[in-house]
C-alpha cells in the first residue's frame, strides 16, 4: 500500500500521577465527541480509510457478493402470547426485522409491529417486547441509532393500536407487567444536564424504579425503589409467574446480584415506595429466577457452584440455612439457562464442550426426564411459559443458518416438530465445509483451551488466510453460531476461520470466567496469542496471511495483542474497542465493567491495567519484529456502550508512534461509521457496509492468492 500520510492530532500533553507512578496522556481532548477538533479528527481520519477501502473495484465486488449471501429468509424463535404466536421474520435485505403473527401453527401470518416504516433508514429499531401474560397488552422497546437508550411503547394486541404514552429514559431494565395488566416496573436514569441520545460519554447513575400505569403520563409514575447513596446499583426486576411477588435484583457489576423481594399482595395498588425483604445482601454470586411455587422459590445460581445449579429458597424463611438443592451442579457442563414450562416441568440448557444440550426435568422433583436431540451446535433462542404447554428453540451451528422446534407437552410427541428452517438461497452446501474442535496448550499455564477450527474440505492442510475471532471476558461464551460473513471469508479468500473459547467467557463455568478476569486478565491474551501459535505450527495458516478479530472487550484483546506481539499476525480487527483501561469507569456504562477490569482507582488493580492498557502500551516499531499489523479499528458516533473515545485516543496514538518509524508499512487505520452504536439494533445495510469494509481491509493487506 503506498505510504499513507495519516492526519496528525494535536498533541496535549497531560502529565498525571497515580499510586507513584506518573502517566502521560497527549490525546484527551478527544473525550469530548462535540468538540470541533474531535470531529475534525473524526472526518480526516475517514477521509484516509474509506478511500482505502473503497478504491478500485473490490469494495463493489465483495458487497455485491456480501449481498447476495446475505439475502435469504430469516425467522427469530416464536412466542406464544395469548392463542396468538408471534415471530420476527426478514425477508433477507430488510434492515429491520418485521414482527409477524399467526392464529394458529399453520396459518398464514399476518405483520404486527414493522420497524422499518419507524425509519427512512432503519435506524430506528425495535428494542424488546413485553407482553402480559394473557397476551392481551404488549410492553416495546425502541432505540434510535444503537444507542441504549429505550423508549418504551404501550399497546393493545388485538387492536393493534398504541397507547399515547412513550416513556423517556430508560435503559438496562426489561418491563415487568403486574398480573391485573395495569400496568409495569420500568427502570429510569436521571438525567443531569444535556442531551441522552447515546452520542454523550457521561456516566449513567443513579437509576431508580418506577411503577407505569398504562394510559397515563411519565410524569404520573410512581417511584418505587431508589437508592441514592448508591449511584452506581442498577436494577432489574421481575413479577413472580404467580402475580404475587416482585423478585428484585440489585448489580453494580457485570455478575453478582443482591437478591430482594417485595409482597406485592400488600400494595395492590402501587402508591408508593415498595417494602422489601432482603435475601442476599453480598455481590458474591449470581442469582435468576425461573419460577415459583406458593413460596418456595426457584433460581439458577454459582453460589456454591461454579457450573450453576438450581436452589430453592422459601420467601417465608428465606435465610440461607434454609437453602435447599434442588438440581446439583453438574460436574464439567454448564447450566447455562432454565425455563419453567408446562406448569411442572423445567426446560435446562447446558453446554458441553462449548455445544448445546437442551433437557427437561420435572419440577416437582427435580428428577431428569429427556433430553431433545441437537446435532453440534447451539440453542440461540427459546419460548416457553409456566402456563402453556408449548415450547420453541431456535437451533444454529457453523453450517446451519437456523432451524426452528415446536414441541407441545400435550402432546408430547416422540420427536420435535419442525417449525421454520431457515434455507440460505445461494449455493451454500454444508458438505463443502468442516469443523473440527481442537484443544490446545495456553502458553500462560498449559491450559486446554478448545477451538472450533471451520474450513473447506477434502483439502490438504496448507497455509492459507485465517481469521481468528476472540472476547474473553464477562463471563460471556462463543459457541457456535452462522454468520455470512465469515463464510464469506472461507468462500472468497479460500480461508479458515477459527474460533478459541479462551478464558474470561463461560464455557466452563465460573472457573473459566474467573481464570480470565482481574489480576488473571493477561491469560486471555496467552489464551489467544497461543491460538495464533497452534495455528501457525500446524500448518493451518503464517503470519502473513492471520488475522485478528474482537468487539468491544474483544476490540481490548486485539489492542492488547498487537502491542504484545504484532510479530504473530498479518492483519487486526479491532470493533468498538475498550483501549483505556485507566479511565473506562468513567463513562457511561464502564463503572459496570469493573467487575471483570478492576477499578483504576484501587492501587491493586491500577498496576495491573497500566500494564496491559492498549492505549498505554503503544509502541514505535524499531525493527520489522515490531511493525504493527495491518489494523483496522472501527466504532460508532453513537456507541454509548463503549464511547468511542477509547477508539479515537488509541488511534491517535498508534499514528504518532508509527509516524516516527521507517519499519511500519502496514496500515493502521480508523473507521467511525455515522448514526450507529455498539451494534444491537443495527440495520441490515450498515451491517453489510461494515462486513463490506472489514473483508475490503483483509483482502487488501493479508496474502490472499485468490481472485474475486
Ligand atoms: O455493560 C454491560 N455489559 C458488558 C459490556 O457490554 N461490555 C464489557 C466490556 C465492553 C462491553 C462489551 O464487551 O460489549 O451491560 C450493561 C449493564 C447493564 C446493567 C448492569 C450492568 C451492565
Amino acid at each position: 500500500a503506498p505510504m499513507l500520510t495519516y492526519p496528525v492530532a494535536r498533541r496535549e500533553e497531560i502529565k498525571e500521577t497515580f499510586f507513584g507512578k506518573e502517566v502521560n496522556e497527549y490525546y484527551r481532548f478527544l473525550e469530548d465527541p462535540d468538540a470541533e477538533e474531535t470531529k475534525k479528527f473524526v472526518d480526516e481520519n475517514n477521509a484516509v480509510t474509506k478511500p482505502f477501502l473503497e478504491e478500485g473495484d473490490t469494495w463493489k465486488i465483495i458487497n455485491q457478493r456480501l449481498t447476495n449471501l446475505w439475502e435469504y429468509e430469516k425467522f427469530g424463535c416464536p412466542g406464544k402470547h395469548g392463542s396468538r404466536y408471534f415471530y420476527s421474520h426478514n425477508t433477507g435485505l430488510q434492515n429491520q426485522n418485521v414482527i409477524y403473527y399467526q392464529e394458529s401453527l399453520n396459518s398464514e401470518r399476518k405483520v404486527f409491529i414493522d420497524p422499518n416504516k419507524l425509519s427512512s433508514d432503519g435506524t430506528i429499531a425495535l428494542q424488546s417486547l413485553h407482553f402480559t401474560k394473557d397476551g392481551s397488552l404488549l410492553a416495546y422497546g425502541i432505540s434510535e441509532s444503537g444507542s441504549d437508550w429505550v423508549k418504551i411503547k404501550f399497546r393493545d394486541v388485538e387492536k393493534n393500536q398504541d397507547f399515547p404514552e412513550t416513556l423517556e429514559n430508560s435503559k438496562f431494565f426489561r418491563p415487568t407487567w403486574t398480573h391485573n395488566n395495569k400496568g409495569v416496573f420500568y427502570g429510569r436514569f436521571m438525567i443531569k444536564d444535556g442531551k441522552a441520545d447515546g452520542s454523550e460519554t457521561c456516566a449513567s447513575e443513579n437509576q431508580k424504579v418506577y411503577y407505569h400505569r398504562i394510559g397515563e403520563s411519565q410524569e404520573n409514575d410512581i417511584l418505587v425503589a431508589e437508592f441514592p447513596d448508591e449511584p452506581n446499583w442498577r436494577f432489574s426486576a421481575e413479577v413472580s409467574d404467580c402475580g404475587n411477588y416482585l423478585v428484585f435484583f440489585v448489580m453494580f457489576g457485570c455478575n453478582d446480584q443482591l437478591l430482594y423481594f417485595a409482597d406485592l399482595r400488600k400494595t395492590p395498588e402501587i402508591n408508593g415506595k415498595l417494602e422489601f425483604t432482603k435475601v442476599v445482601t453480598k455481590f458474591e454470586s449470581d442469582y435468576d429466577y425461573i419460577t415459583n411455587e406458593e413460596s418456595v422459590f426457584y433460581f439458577r445460581t454459582n453460589k456454591g457452584a461454579p457450573n450453576y445449579r438450581v436452589i430453592a429458597i422459601d420467601f417465608n424463611a428465606p435465610d440461607e440455612a434454609n437453602w435447599k438443592t434442588f438440581i446439583e451442579e453438574h460436574p464439567k457442563n454448564v447450566l447455562d439457562w432454565v425455563y419453567c414450562v408446562n406448569k411442572n416441568k423445567l426446560a435446562l440448557h447446558y453446554m458441553e464442550d462449548v455445544k448445546s444440550v437442551l433437557q427437561i426435568h420435572s419440577l416437582e422433583s427435580g428428577r431428569f426426564e429427556f433430553k431433545f436431540p441437537l446435532e453440534h451446535g447451539t440453542i440461540q433462542g427459546f419460548s416457553g411459559d409456566k402456563d402453556s404447554s408449548e415450547i420453541f428453540y431456535h437451533f444454529v451451528s457453523f453450517l446451519i443458518p437456523g432451524v426452528i422446534y415446536h414441541y407441545d407437552f400435550s402432546v408430547s410427541p416422540t420427536e420435535p416438530v419442525i417449525f421454520k428452517e431457515v434455507k440460505i438461497a445461494t449455493n451454500f452446501n454444508r458438505d463443502n465445509y468442516t469443523i473440527e474442535q481442537k484443544f490446545y496448550p495456553s502458553s500462560a499455564d498449559g491450559e486446554k483451551i478448545p477451538m472450533f477450527i471451520i474450513r473447506k474440505k477434502g483439502k490438504e492442510i496448507k497455509p492459507q488466510p485465517c481469521l481468528l475471532y476472540g472476547y474473553g471476558g464477562f463471563n460471556i461464551s462463543i459457541q457456535p453460531s452462522f454468520s455470512v460473513t465469515l463464510l464469506a471469508f472461507v468462500d472468497l479468500f479460500d480461508g479458515v476461520l477459527a474460533y478459541p473459547n479462551i478464558r474470561g467467557g463461560g464455557e466452563y463455568g465460573e472457573k473459566w470466567h474467573n481464570d480470565g478476569r482481574l489480576h488473571k486478565k493477561q491469560n486471555v491474551f496467552d489464551d489467544f496469542q497461543s491460538a495464533a501459535e497452534y495455528l501457525v505450527k500446524n500448518n493451518y495458516t503464517q503470519k502473513s496471511q492471520l488475522a485478528i478479530q474482537g468487539g468491544s472487550n474483544g476490540g481490548l484483546l486485539v489492542g492488547a495483542c498487537i502491542n504484545q506481539r504484532p510479530d504473530l499476525f498479518g492483519a487486526a480487527i479491532a470493533q468498538v474497542g475498550v483501549f483505556d483501561m485507566l479511565r473506562f469507569h468513567k463513562f457511561t456504562i464502564g463503572s459496570a465493567w469493573i467487575s471483570d477490569f478492576g477499578s483504576p482507582d484501587e492501587e491493586v488493580h491500577f498496576h495491573n491495567l497500566l500494564k496491559y492498557s492498549p492505549l498505554h502500551n503503544v509502541h514505535t516499531p524499531k525493527n520489522e519484529k515490531e511493525e504493527y499489523p495491518a489494523t483496522l479499528v472501527l466504532t460508532a458516533d453513537h456507541d454509548d456502550r463503549v464511547s468511542p473515545l477509547h477508539s479515537l485516543k488509541f488511534v491517535a496514538s498508534l499514528h504518532e508512534s508509527i509516524r516516527q518509524s521507517t519499519y511500519q508499512k502496514n496500515p493502521v487505520m480508523l473507521r467511525v461509521y455515522t448514526k450507529s452504536g455498539h451494534g444491537f439494533g443495527k440495520p441490515v445495510s450498515k451491517r453489510i457496509e461494515e462486513a463490506t469494509d472489514i473483508l475490503t481491509f483483509l483482502y487488501r493487506t493479508l496474502d490472499v492468492k485468490t481472485e474475486l
